[in-house]
Parts: structure tokens; C-alpha cells; sequence
């Protein structure tokens, strides 16, 4: 069978890998890893980004005296993260296949050449056939230098690693578009391009979790947006991730998997395409360069603001391709370098996008105003959300 999905990342949350009473339920990741390393010896590139750390950490050690949430995240993690990746080793082992811990933290994405260290060894990683397993670094990313929650790391990674696909398990079946506590709702199939789904979430986040579902929800949208498919998915169900790989590669093909395919997989259980629940947000048709990818997910890391008026804002806003040019700017904020993270502002103060700075402040305020300037964001470094 000829692959198409080549490359994909998935997460894995830290309630699809604990038990309820917060031990590590090797189990699941055991059956977990069996289906990476069905689709590894399929010819498909995985990249894991796994949470689980404090969560196995927090059953391994009990603290004599009170500790601080900062101070038990780093215990925890510390002790969690090397029970943890020991066991993806052993687990995967099993198979021939090695692993690589990537531990990374959220400034590691600020600055491209950081970015492009990251990407790079992950590339080689695959490369060689090993399998990264990543996660944050918590023992000493804390407060405003930590991720969301691994869902936006997740993100960060798919989107710089040009996966085709994300998959995201949790331990729900996919966004309901009501309570998913209440039996009348439903499993939302998929999801469309600009849909607003805030009425659907609720503020509940599983026991061992950190984001919840709003932010799995904004991740999904803006990495579809760069045109891979995100797809939410119940990890705790028996070969998801075998049936959710082929169910999108028969969608590709736009036909229902012949049956040497699950011969060749050696796999029991096909279940077709309508009695498979999960979330598909449906991917923008163009991908995005890899350059504007990393800048759309550095909006965190901006150092100044450029305003734009009415006019610049409307042709930004449409389909053409353009820079930001001098004449269209009305207002510089912030202090910033040549090469820096810039937020676009529009004439009524909505953040538009984000964009890598040709100029310092000083000169994109010498210049704002004035036709036949050089560019202060050039197209190609311009993301437009
Ligand atoms: N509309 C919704 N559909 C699905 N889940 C929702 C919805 N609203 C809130 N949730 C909650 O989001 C949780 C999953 O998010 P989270 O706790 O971050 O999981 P994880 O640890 O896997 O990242 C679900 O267990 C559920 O309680
Ligand atoms: N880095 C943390 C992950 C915490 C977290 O964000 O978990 P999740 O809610 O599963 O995305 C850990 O390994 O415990």
C-alpha cells in the first residue's frame, strides 16, 4: 500500500497515560505504542509529543513537607520525565525501534535560529529512524515561560516539523457540541474554517490536565489554518490511532481501505469511516510557507506593534499578496530590532497579524507615513490570521 499521510504528530494528553489515581497505566501506553510502531513499519513518520511527567512523578514520590505549585511541578516532572521516557524506551524496544527524548521549553521557539536548531534535530532523528518523544521542559520553564499546555507545544511542533497531519488524543472522543456530559450531544465530525465553537466549550478540563478543551480547540484551528489536518480523538480507545490513519487515507483516496491493506497491517479491527468518532478540523487548502508558520505561532514573543490604517488594513484583508509598507502605517509601538516579532494592529486596534520586522523602531518610525519606502514587514514574513 502506498502511504500518503507521510508524516504526522501526536499528542498524547497526560489523562490518556494515568490512571485515575495518577499512576502511569503502561497498559494504555503500551497499546499506545503499538500503534506508532505499526504505522513506523508502515513507512510513516511519527513524532510524539507526550505529557505524563508530573502526573508519574506525583505517584512516585510523596514530599515529607508542603511544597509550592512551582515547586512540586519541577519534583514531579523531574522524577516523572526519566520514569516516563524509560518506559516509552522499554516499550518501544520491544518493536526495534529507538527513541530520543527532546525535552524543549517555550523561548526555544522566540528567535529562528533556536527554532531552526529544534527543527533540525528532530529532522535528523527521523532521518535515522528514531522515534522523538517530546515534552516540555518543566523543571525549569515556569510561570510566563511555560506553554498553555502541551497542545500548544503540540502545535508548535507539527507546524514546524510539516507534519500532514496532528492528532490530538485526549480522553473524550472529540469536541461535543454541548456538555459532553450530557447524553443528547454529540461528537462535532468536523470542522470548518472560520466556525466558532466558543458556545460548545465548557471550562472543565479532565483531572490530570492542564489547558482543557479551549485551547486544544484554538491550536486546532490555527495549525489548520497552515493547511494540516488536526484531528481530536479518545486515546484511550483501542487502535485509534491505526484506524484514524486509515480512515483518513481511504478519505484521500476517496474510497473505502481494500482488505489486503488490513492484512498488511496484521491489524484486527477496521471500524469504518461513520461509526469512527473523532473531531477533523478541516485543513486550509493552501499550506503556508515554513517561514510564516514559525511566525504565526511567535505572536507571543513580539516586541513592538505597527498600526495600520484603514486602506492598508482592506488590501491586507484581501487575497493579494502584500507587504507592509510605510505609507499604510500610522503608529509604531514598542521598541524593536531588525529581524524581531511584530504584532499588526489594524485602524481599529484588532490584532491582525504577525510579522518579522525589516527594520528597527527607529527607522519604521522615520519612515511610517511616506511613499516609496522599503517594506517594514515583507510579504513573505507576514502571517495574516
Ligand atoms: N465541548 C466539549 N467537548 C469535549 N470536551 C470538552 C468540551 N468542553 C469541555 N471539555 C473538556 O475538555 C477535556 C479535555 O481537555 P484536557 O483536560 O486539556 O485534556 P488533556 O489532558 O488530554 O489535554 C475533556 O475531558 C472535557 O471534560
Ligand atoms: N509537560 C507536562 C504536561 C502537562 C499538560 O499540559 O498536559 P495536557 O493537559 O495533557 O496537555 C507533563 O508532562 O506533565
Amino acid at each position: 500500500m502506498e502511504q500518503q499521510l507521510t508524516r504526522i504528530a501526536v499528542k498524547i494528553g497526560s489523562n490518556v497515560l494515568t490512571r485515575r489515581d495518577g499512576t502511569l497505566d503502561v497498559t494504555r501506553m503500551s497499546a499506545l505504542v503499538d500503534q506508532v510502531a505499526e504505522l513506523h513499519k508502515a513507512g510513516v513518520e511519527v513524532i510524539l509529543v507526550s505529557s505524563g511527567a508530573v502526573a508519574s512523578g506525583r505517584s512516585e514520590i510523596h514530599p515529607t513537607k508542603k511544597l509550592d505549585s512551582v515547586d512540586q511541578r519541577q519534583l514531579f516532572s523531574a522524577v516523572g520525565q526519566a520514569k516516563l521516557i524509560n518506559r516509552y524506551y522499554e516499550l518501544f524496544r520491544e518493536h526495534g525501534i529507538p527513541v530520543g527524548q527532546v525535552l524543549t521549553m517555550k523561548e526555544n521557539f522566540a528567535t529562528r535560529r533556536h527554532y531552526l536548531n529544534q527543527k533540525n534535530c528532530m529532522t535528523v532523528m527521523l532521518e535515522n529512524g528514531v522515534i522523538p518523544i517530546v515534552n516540555e521542559n518543566d523543571t525549569i520553564s515556569v510561570s510566563e515561560l511555560m506553554f498553555t499546555d502541551n497542545d500548544e507545544l503540540s502545535g508548535l511542533i507539527a507546524s514546524m516539523m510539516d507534519v500532514q497531519a496532528l492528532i490530538i488524543l485526549s480522553n473524550i472522543d472529540g469536541i461535543y457540541n454541548g456538555s459532553p456530559a450530557d447524553p443528547s450531544s454529540e461528537v462535532i465530525r468536523e470542522i470548518e474554517h472560520g466556525k466558532d465553537l466558543s458556545s460548545y466549550i465548557q471550562t472543565s478540563k479532565s483531572s490530570f490536565g492542564r489547558g482543557g478543551m479551549l485551547t486544544k480547540t484554538n491550536i486546532a484551528r490555527k495549525v489548520a489554518d497552515e493547511g494540516i489536518t488536526v484531528i481530536i480523538a479518545n486515546g484511550k480507545r483501542d487502535n485509534i490511532l491505526v484506524n484514524i490513519l486509515r480512515n483518513e487515507e481511504s478519505r484521500m483516496k476517496d474510497e473505502e481501505p481494500s482488505s489486503d491493506m488490513t492484512a498488511q497491517h496484521n491489524s484486527s479491527s477496521f471500524v469504518p469511516h461513520s461509526s469512527l468518532k473523532y473531531t477533523r478540523f478541516i485543513p486550509a487548502p493552501q499550506p503556508v510557507s515554513s517561514v510564516k508558520k514559525w511566525i504565526a505561532h511567535s505572536e507571543g514573543f513580539a516586541k513592538g506593534e505597527l498600526h495600520i490604517n484603514d486602506c492598508a488594513t482592506q488590501v491586507l484583508t484581501s487575497d493579494k499578496a502584500v507587504s507592509i509598507l510605510p505609507i499604510g502605517i500610522i503608529d509604531v509601538r514598542g521598541e524593536f530590532e531588525k529581524d524581531d516579532i511584530v504584532r499588526i494592529i489594524d485602524f481599529e486596534g484588532n490584532p491582525v497579524g504577525v510579522g518579522k520586522a525589516n527594520c528597527s523602531s527607529e527607522q519604521a518610525r522615520e519612515a511610517m507615513g511616506k511613499h516609496g519606502k522599503k517594506p517594514v514587514v515583507h510579504y513573505d514574513y507576514l502571517y495574516i490570521e
